[in-house]
């Protein structure tokens, strides 16, 4: 796959061709799993990539060997023009992690249930060298606390359970920021949150790319809020991108049979992301789980219509 745009400062991480097998099972139940064929794209500053594709489709996959929790098998993955495979050291491996951070679905699974939020922020700033003393740590962290629009007050001294799901994604987000990360890989972060705060951690994630510079891989099912928040789409299908480029552009003139397919089940993929839209995303998410459920084959016609789809499922 060629790459969209020719190198630049502003291009952060370069993926070329990257490539995940992996092997499960033993004796005769040994077999490889495919998880990603020559994955290619690039994260820029200040912008946003959406991964969009269904489930299994390698998405979180890409995540974790961007984290280098798991390492690609061919292809390379440059940070800053730099191979990660080149950061050996202790000192590089963590300098590189600090740089780039997940946010999950589930927020609960990352903050530890037996420490306050002051700690799960004051610890990162301290580790880090941001601050050198409590009173700055105090400080520092009610700072955090009201950038992701969170009470300092209320907030600081309560622990991740006795706050709702949006609270701890806000507590999250402001880890980002408390460690230094750039680059903020985004695993479904609204997907286990109510409809109607979705919206809001939306719109508090596009405040950081706006005016904190962060960079995000945005991963999702949902092509509503891809559109709402990434400049660029990356639609995955069985562990291949089959079309990367501007979402508005690739959502108005799709190419893919798959993504054609993908935007057939959303009711009007051109409207802005509003109220209405995330009704829509469900919609999406329930023709995703009728199709898992009877495990039909992806059908790769450009004639592919919702009403083909439906008509098949019913
Ligand atoms: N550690 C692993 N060992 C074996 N197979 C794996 C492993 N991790 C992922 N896979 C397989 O790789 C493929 C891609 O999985 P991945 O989790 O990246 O998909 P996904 O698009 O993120 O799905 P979802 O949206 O459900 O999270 C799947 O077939 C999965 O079973």
């Amino acid at each position: 796959m060629t790459l969209l745009n020719p190198p630049s400062s502003d291009i952060l991480v370069t993926v070329k061709n990257m490539t995940k097998t992996f092997n499960t099972g033993k004796g005769l139940h040994k077999r490889q799993v495919h998880a990603l064929r020559n994955v290619s794209f690039e994260l820029k500053k200040g912008r946003a990539l959406a991964l969009v594709g269904e489930s299994g489709s390698g998405k979180s996959t890409v995540a974790r060997l961007l984290t280098r929790m798991h390492l690609h098998n061919s292809g390379e993955v440059l940070y800053r023009g730099q191979d990660i495979n080149e950061f050996n050291t202790h000192r590089e491996l963590a300098q590189y992690r600090k740089n780039i951070q997940m946010i999950f679905q589930d927020p609960y699974g990352s903050l530890n249930p037996a420490h306050t939020i002051y700690h799960h922020l004051a610890r990162p700033l301290f580790t880090h060298g941001h601050v050198k003393t409590k009173i700055q740590a105090i400080e520092k962290v009610n700072d955090l606390l009201r950038l992701v629009e969170l009470d300092p007050e209320a907030t600081a001294s309560k622990y991740p359970h006795q706050l709702s799901g949006g609270q701890r994604q806000r507590v999250s987000i402001a880890r980002t920021v408390a460690i230094g990360a750039e680059i903020i890989l985004a695993d479904e972060p609204t997907s286990m949150l109510d409809v109607s705060i979705r919206l809001d951690i939306l719109k508090l994630l596009n405040k950081m790319k706006n005016e904190q510079d962060m960079t995000f891989l945005y991963i999702t099912h949902d092509i509503a809020t891809a559109r709402y928040f990434a400049e660029e789409i990356a639609i995955m299908y069985q562990g291949q991108i089959v079309e990367w480029g501007n979402t508005s552009s690739v959502i108005d003139n799709p190419q893919h049979p798959y993504t054609q397919l993908l935007l057939s089940a959303v009711p009007n993929p051109h409207i802005s992301f509003t109220e209405a839209a995330i009704e829509g995303s469900e919609l999406l998410e329930q023709a995703n789980t009728i199709r898992e459920k009877s495990m039909a084959p992806i059908v790769e016609t450009v004639e592919y219509n919702s009403q083909h789809f439906y008509a098949q499922h019913d």
